[in-house]
């Protein structure tokens, strides 16, 4: 496996510059996950790496070869699309072969078989070698796309949504999968994804990009709970961060220049004390409840746990954990705020690790 640089890359698709001056290295073994809006740029960023477009400014290199003018072909990279891509009328180890008997490639015979289930089993697919693609489940079908990738092992994996067409509980089960065959074999991922959750689970680091550019990279961790900005601390937490004027929640201290404060919904305590708040509506989610309150005038949404339950219209009080607000100016810049040095650490709270 190897490294991948981004070097400073632009890429304009006439009037809309769909990636900004970006830079990004993804060391070798890593994976990266980039989040951001629709038209934030990320299909675009796998599509030059992958050459299937060409960039206007800056270079890419995969493992120390600068590849910016190179033919796809010849980038040592694989792709997996959201959609299955395979040979409906193939058996699905005849799909696995494809790119192995490619001309560019053609591997002995004997090799094919070997590397096929060594795939397979990998996938966990290997009763089914014999089965036509289309006599496949959705998840099945996904794990073949997957594994059509894996047989070429590529330097560098990249990967765009390859999950989301499938079920929830499909996409739990490949997530671990694909971490767990990303560990084994090392490889270099880069991933797009929607999926917050596959975010926070797979990656090793996750770049935010915002109209093109990259704002912020870091670990799952950093990017939950050391935002550099509003727009960052809205890509990671369900419900989303709570943004409120300075003052709300009874917080008042803060540095000069605060505007607005984010408070997580896991931060927000009710019952305890504190200001008052009526509760508007109430989603209980098994583990955890999410409560919409009214508070002051503020919609803040509070995470409880499974009970007791409390309804709508009820009155509560509202409290915040000390330590845990983040502070933002009016342009949505987080601020320095000594007194979050106090704060618990939310990972080693709620997680023990
Ligand atoms: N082939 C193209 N021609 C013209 N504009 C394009 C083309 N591909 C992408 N764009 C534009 O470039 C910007 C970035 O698109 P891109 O697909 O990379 O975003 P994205 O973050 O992957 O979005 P999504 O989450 O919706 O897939 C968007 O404004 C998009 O409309």
């Amino acid at each position: 496996m190897a490294e991948v640089v981004l070097n400073q890359v632009t890429k304009k698709f006439g009037p809309v510059t769909a990636v900004r001056d970006l830079s990004l290295t993804v060391a070798d073994s890593e994976f990266v996950v980039l989040l951001g809006p629709t038209g934030a740029g990320k299909t675009t960023t796998l599509r030059l790496v992958s050459g299937l477009e060409r960039a206007e400014a800056g270079s890419i290199s995969i493992a120390g070869i600068d590849v910016t003018r190179l033919e796809p072909a010849a980038r040592d990279v694989a792709m997996v699309f959201q959609q299955f891509s395979l040979y409906p009328h193939y058996t699905v180890f005849d799909n696995l072969a494809f790119p192995l008997r490619s001309p560019l490639r053609r591997l002995p015979e004997p090799q094919v078989e070997e590397r096929v289930r060594a795939v397979a089993s990998l996938l966990r697919i290997e009763p089914k070698l014999k089965n036509k693609a289309t006599h496949l489940s959705g998840g099945e079908m996904q794990r073949v796309a997957i594994g059509r990738a894996l047989v070429r092992e590529p330097a560098v994996f990249l990967m765009d949504e390859p999950l989301s067409s499938l079920d929830a509980k499909l996409r739990a089960d490949l997530r671990i999968e694909m971490k767990r065959i990303q560990l084994d074999l090392g490889a270099t991922i880069l991933y797009v994804t929607h999926d917050q959750v596959e975010a926070m689970t797979m990656a090793d680091r996750i770049g935010v990009l915002r109209e093109g550019a990259l704002v912020q990279i870091g670990t799952p961790r950093q990017i939950y709970a050391e935002p550099d900005s509003l727009y960052v601390a809205n890509r990671l937490g369900s419900p989303q961060i709570n943004e409120l004027p300075v003052g709300s929640l009874g917080i008042m201290d803060g540095p000069a220049g605060a505007a607005t404060i984010g408070v997580r919904p896991e931060d927000v305590v009710l019952g305890g004390g504190g200001g008052a708040g009526r509760v508007l509506t109430v989603e209980p989610l098994g583990a955890e409840t999410v409560i919409l309150l009214e508070v002051a005038g503020s919609r803040v949404h509070a995470l409880a746990g499974p009970g007791p339950m409390l309804r709508p219209q009820d009155s509560t009080t509202v409290r915040v954990i000390p330590g845990t607000t983040l502070f933002f100016d009016r342009e949505g810049r987080r601020l320095p705020w000594a007194a979050r040095s106090e704060r618990p650490d939310r990972g080693e709270l709620r997680h023990g690790t």
